[in-house]
């Protein structure tokens, strides 16, 4: 099921990361890695199987978190039965602690900035364009009518000209958020700065960085081990599954993977799948 695209083998990365399971670390993006990508966003939930997965390896290893571009309240709501994964929302502007979100201080005096900004995206784009306002990041998805892709990009682009915001491309997305030195790879790198094995889960452009964050990790730090999974898909291209160690094919297979780590620490037995 698992792909090597890399000389990296599946086996010897698991091993790895069992032999040193103190210091090692799963992070996971959400969207089309471990949830399925459906024409509404706000009725998205995780795959069957993910939560309890999560919630499994974190037990087993320093450090489990979720790397979304969701608010942290989502994942919030999303984890709730998984109370010992960490979780990343707004490429990093937020997480929870202790059950309550906190927002980068950098970025929050954007929130009046970025509220205007959803408000015009809605009264000046296409109807079909649905606007998601997430607070500090407004997402504008074209998947309901994707030969709006152009018009939406244009608007995005001059907005972010005019108002010095940050453009993510993203499936059938594009999204504008404050320009602050924020996202899934700077994540990665601070989350694993104690660790020797850091595996990243991903399906799009944004978690690139990611990818990049472990390589050049794995530069600077010949005994640290980065592994890549990529979740495969035609709307991505194969521009992440090349970068990746490991491919699979959809967000339902990310359990299965899963459960072959889990299966392989001592006395150990994967969550039952619930799906
Ligand atoms: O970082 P992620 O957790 O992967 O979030 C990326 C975006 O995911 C969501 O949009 C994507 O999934 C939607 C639901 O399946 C789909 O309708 C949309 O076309 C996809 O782009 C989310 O709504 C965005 O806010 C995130 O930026």
């Amino acid at each position: 099921m698992a792909t090597s695209r890399a000389p990296l083998r599946f086996a010897e990365a698991v091993s790895a990361t069992v032999a040193e399971s103190a210091r090692s670390g799963f992070f996971f993006d959400f969207d089309g890695t471990i949830a399925p990508i459906m024409r509404d966003p706000g009725a998205v939930f995780p795959v069957p199987g993910a939560v309890e997965r999560l919630q499994e390896l974190a037990r087993l290893v320093d450090r489990v978190a979720v790397v979304s571009a969701r608010p942290a309240a989502f994942l919030s709501d999303r984890f709730s039965a998984a109370p010992h994964v960490r979780l990343f929302g707004l490429y990093g502007m937020q997480t929870v602690i202790d059950g309550r979100v906190r927002t980068d201080a950098e970025a929050e005096p954007w929130t009046p900035v970025m509220r205007r900004l959803a408000a015009e995206a809605a009264s000046e784009l296409p109807g079909e364009v649905l606007v998601e306002d997430k607070a500090l990041l407004v997402a504008l998805h074209y998947r309901a009518v994707p030969s709006l892709r152009g018009a939406v990009e244009r608007w995005c682009s001059h907005k972010a000209a005019e108002l010095g915001l940050r453009e993510q491309y993203g499936r059938m997305v594009v999204e504008l958020r404050p320009p602050v030195e924020l996202d899934k790879g700077t994540v990665v790198l601070r989350e694993s700065e104690t660790l020797t094995r850091a595996w990243y889960f991903g399906d799009d452009l944004s978690d690139g960085r990611a990818f990049d964050a472990l390589r050049g990790r794995e530069a600077r730090d010949p005994a640290f081990m980065g592994v890549r999974v990529a979740v495969a898909n035609g709307e991505t291209g194969d521009e992440l599954a090349r970068l990746a160690d490991f491919t699979v094919d959809r967000p339902e297979d990310t359990p299965t993977l899963l459960d072959q780590v889990i299966s392989a620490f001592p006395g150990r037995r994967a969550a039952s799948h619930p799906g």
